[in-house]
């Protein structure tokens, strides 16, 4: 399905509901750093994430150092932020909250 990058309105309000997301690289990102316990956390978390990408077709960008993944979310197809990567953010957020 064709998403359609979303107003820096629309984008700044969803933030609101979300803990710890940043607006990055001039609104075509959002982004956050997630820490956990151990590594074995961390991977639990990324292995839940990744399922979820999966599911929605849409997939993150991502960095882990030990207890520390920095993510990154963006539609390349569409150049921007889309309902997509809120629905991904809201799904690691769960993610999250089970480790
Ligand atoms: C062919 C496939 O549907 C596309 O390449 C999907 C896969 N996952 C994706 N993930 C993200 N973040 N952006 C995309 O544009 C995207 N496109």
């Amino acid at each position: 399905m064709k998403q359609d990058k979303l107003s820096t309105e629309v984008i700044t309000s969803s933030l609101a509901m979300l803990e710890g997301w940043k607006l990055e690289d001039d609104g075509v990102a959002i982004a956050k750093s997630f820490r956990f316990k151990t590594f074995a956390s961390a991977f639990a978390f990324m292995t839940e994430a990744a399922q979820a990408a999966e599911r929605l077709n849409h997939h993150p960008e991502w960095f882990n150092v030990y207890d520390k993944v920095d993510v990154r979310l963006t539609t390349h197809s569409a150049g921007g932020v889309t309902a997509l990567d809120f629905r991904l953010a809201e799904a690691m957020e769960k993610a999250a909250r089970a480790r």
